[in-house]
């Protein structure tokens, strides 16, 4: 197995630093398994099939589509740049996730916590080395915090679901399409053509992403300067990006580090969707855990 994991220095000016992966060697047989239906029996991420989250799913993803607009994106993360709204650990932050139930989720009715949970779990299953892995399957979705009154109360259509490039045309591929039409953006000659507001090859780090609970946590995790490597933050900004991770879009506006980074995200999907399940883990069992790993990444308390 050759996975080459430099551990960074602690510091402003630290580099990201890079994980390079063989793909060729890299195989995980630790005993994760794929399963093939969610908790409601239903093959995972199927947003037309008639099911009780359905209804509710598809009334989720039109808001989202017509109010998520380049401008919207603008302010909010200038606004949210600002990390001025709360102190805490990542830990604290874990447990708030109790109270936070996801709309935009076909596959998932239970609390957060359980999902972060089981995800982590899954991949250390899998890759028992990668601890830096495991600790950005634990926080990945912590961002939904901005649905909670103390992060500003955000609704869930400006927290939650897949994201995708806002002052670009929106793909096809992005789930229930159709809504896009009542977006402004649809109209305006500026945002959407192919490019809009970008060029070729400009790197994801120069495209504006619908607002949501991957761009905040990159910006809390990146600003309060933890010392995971590049990949962890890559996974943790464009995970719900499933128009490029899954059907292959907006691959024009990748750069050369986006295409190494998304090597991992690819990894990382498989154990974020597939782990979504009833079977419920032990939350004081692995706490000790996942606590050590949070004090080798990131300072006592954050900024968010
Ligand atoms: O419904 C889900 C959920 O909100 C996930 O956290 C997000 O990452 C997915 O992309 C989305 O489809
Ligand atoms: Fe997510
Ligand atoms: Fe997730």
């Amino acid at each position: 197995m050759t996975v080459l994991i430099d551990q960074p220095e602690f510091g402003i000016e630290a580099e990201e630093k890079k994980v390079t992966i063989d793909e060729t060697e890299f195989v995980s047989d630790g005993g994760f398994v794929v399963s093939q239906t969610n908790s409601f029996g239903h093959t995972f991420r199927d947003y037309d099939v008639e099911s009780e989250r359905q209804e509710g799913v598809e009334k989720f993803y039109r808001n989202n589509h017509i109010n998520q607009t380049y401008d919207f994106v603008k302010k909010m993360r200038e606004d949210y740049g600002k990390l001025n709204r709360v102190e805490m650990s990542i830990w604290e932050c874990c447990e708030l996730l109790n109270d936070v139930v996801d709309e935009s989720d076909p596959d998932l009715d239970e609390p957060q916590i359980e999902h972060l949970l089981q995800t982590a779990e899954a991949i250390r299953k899998d890759y028992p080395n990668e601890d830096w892995l495991h600790l950005t399957g634990l926080i990945h979705d912590l961002g939904k915090v901005l649905l909670l009154p103390s992060f500003g109360g955000l609704p869930q259509w400006a927290v939650v679901g897949d994201t995708f490039p806002v002052g670009c045309a929106f793909d096809q591929s992005i789930v229930h399409h159709k809504y896009f039409n009542e977006n402004p953006d649809n109209s305006n000659p500026a945002y959407n053509t192919k490019y809009g507001a970008y060029s070729k090859g400009c790197g994801l780090n120069n495209v504006m992403m619908s607002w949501g609970h991957d761009d905040y946590m990159y910006l809390v995790a990146k600003h309060n300067k933890t010392s995971l490597p590049s990949a962890a933050l890559f996974i943790i900004r464009y995970h719900s990006f499933y128009s490029l991770h899954r059907a292959g879009a907006y691959t024009h506006l990748m750069n050369e580090e986006d295409v190494e980074n998304l090597k991992w995200l690819h990894i990382f999907n498989k154990y974020d969707l597939y782990s979504k399940s009833k079977v419920r883990i032990d939350v004081e069992k692995v706490k000790p855990y996942y606590v050590s790993l949070v004090e080798k990444y990131f300072p006592a308390t954050l900024k968010w």
